[in-house]
Parts: structure tokens; C-alpha cells; sequence
């Protein structure tokens, strides 16, 4: 019963293991209906992505990506089609629901960073745990852990303002981890960066990949995607190609 079952069950406490779904997507469509007009932004996607996969979504505009995002993301919901998600079909679950699994088991990292500018590092990384009840020291210890290990330990009180983008999207990132989600979700994370600093970004979600994490990363940068270990395109709403990175 998909729609009670993520406020009666007790949240994990950690990543699904390895070799099981983190999640799968079937027969995915999503129609706008604007202005009399009828888009079929998503016509029929399928794809199932395990626990620990490091994959790339691309396409070219218009192709679907961001439909796709807000879906995978929990900001929508689909026409119809299931997107099984722990066990449990979100496309099915009420509003009040997918906020919940929102806040609590997808970690996003966005093109703009989207920080708190009036709180420092440490304070921003804190504030999905509040969907947690995680408070006081175990917060702060759990937030400055994950600082460190973005490279960021020596930086906890620092703004926004007084970091680079790319210290600013490695803070996203910690942050986007302190809820234990079940993926990582990054929307055109590095597009806001130089090559260098991209790169450094990269190696970032690459060693938490190596870490167990599972990513999912929407990009139309090649020089992004190649990163991934799994690249899906999309074209006018369906899947092009779904292949596993030659390296
Ligand atoms: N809210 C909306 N209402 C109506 N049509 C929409 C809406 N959002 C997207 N579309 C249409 O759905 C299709 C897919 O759009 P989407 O934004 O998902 O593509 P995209 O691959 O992310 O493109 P881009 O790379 O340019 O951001 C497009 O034809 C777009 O015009």
C-alpha cells in the first residue's frame, strides 16, 4: 500500500546495500496540458538504477532532462507509470508524502548551490536534519564530518560569500549527504564552475561514488558524463541510449 507506507515505516538508517535497487523507473510519461496545448515531455521511460551506480543523464534540449529531475526528485509526479522508489511506488504517494521522502532520502545538489547566505558552512550542511530531529552535538559532529570530508574542515564558519563556487558547491554537497540519502540527485552541478574547479568537483562525487554513493547526474557537458560509469540519453522524451561508460 504505497500510499501510507512512508508514515508508517520506520526510516532506514542507512543506503540500501549494494546489488539492490536504489531505484527503478517504468513506462514513465508526463504531459503538460498549456494553454490548450498537449507536450509529451516524457513518453515512456524505463530504467532501473542500482545501488552504487554512478550515472550521467543527458540529452539534448527540450529531450526531457529536467522533467525526468523533478520526477527522479520527488518535485512532481508523473502522467502515469510507476518510479519505485524503497520499495514503494511514489508516483502513487499524496503531496504531503513526497515532501517528506523529498527532505529526507534524496540529496540535490543544484547548478546554483542554492546555500542559506546567512549561515556558514556548517550551519547550512546542518539544515536537512531537521527532517531527521537530529539536533545539538550529534548534528554538528555529523555536519562537521561531513565537511571534512568534502575538504571543507577548515572552513566551518565561513558564509557563502566568503567561499569559492567551487567551496560553495563542495558545502551543497555535504550537505546534500547529511539526510543518508538514497541518491544523490545533481542537476548541472559543475556548470556554474571553471574547468579546473570542475574537475575538482568531479573527483569529489567520484570518490563518494567509489564511497558507495549512488549518482545520478543531469548534464549536457560531455567532459561531466564521461565521468559516470553509465550514460542514459534522452531524446524527445524516451531513452536513446543507455550504456555503460568505456573507460
Ligand atoms: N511546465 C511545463 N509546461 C509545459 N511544457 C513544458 C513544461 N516543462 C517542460 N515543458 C516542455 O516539455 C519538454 C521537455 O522539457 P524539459 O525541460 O524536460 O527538457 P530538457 O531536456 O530539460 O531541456 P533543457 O536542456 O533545455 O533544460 C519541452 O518541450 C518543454 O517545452
Amino acid at each position: 500500500m504505497p500510499s501510507e507506507s512512508f508514515q508508517s515505516q520506520p526510516e532506514p538508517q542507512s543506503n540500501p546495500t549494494s546489488k539492490e535497487f536504489a531505484f527503478r523507473v517504468q513506462d514513465l510519461h508526463r504531459t503538460y496540458f498549456l494553454k490548450g496545448e498537449t507536450v509529451h515531455a516524457l513518453r515512456g521511460v524505463t530504467f532501473d538504477v542500482l545501488a552504487g551506480e554512478y550515472i550521467a543523464i543527458m540529452g539534448p534540449s527540450g529531450s526531457g532532462k529536467s522533467t525526468l529531475l523533478n520526477v527522479l526528485g520527488c518535485l512532481d509526479r508523473p502522467t502515469s507509470g510507476s518510479y519505485l522508489l524503497a520499495g514503494d511506488d511514489v508516483a502513487q504517494i499524496n503531496d504531503f508524502q513526497l515532501s517528506r521522502i523529498r527532505g529526507r532520502r534524496i540529496g540535490f545538489v543544484f547548478q546554483s548551490y542554492n546555500l542559506l547566505q546567512q549561515l556558514n558552512v556548517l550551519e547550512n550542511i546542518k539544515v536537512p536534519l531537521q527532517y531527521q530531529g537530529l539536533i545539538g552535538k550529534d548534528a554538528i559532529a555529523k555536519c562537521s564530518d561531513l565537511a571534512k570530508q568534502v575538504g571543507l574542515g577548515d572552513r566551518l564558519y565561513h558564509r557563502p560569500t566568503e567561499l569559492s563556487g567551487g567551496q560553495q558547491q563542495r558545502v551543497a554537497i555535504a550537505r546534500s549527504l547529511a539526510n543518508d540519502p538514497y541518491f544523490i540527485l545533481a542537476d548541472e552541478a559543475t556548470g556554474n564552475l571553471d574547468s579546473k574547479t570542475t574537475h575538482e568537483v568531479l573527483d569529489l562525487f567520484q570518490a563518494l561514488n567509489d564511497d558507495g554513493k549512488t549518482i545520478v547526474m543531469i548534464t549536457h557537458e560531455d567532459e561531466v558524463a564521461e565521468r559516470a560509469k553509465r550514460v542514459i540519453r534522452l531524446r524527445d522524451g524516451l531513452i536513446e541510449s543507455d550504456e555503460v561508460n568505456q573507460k
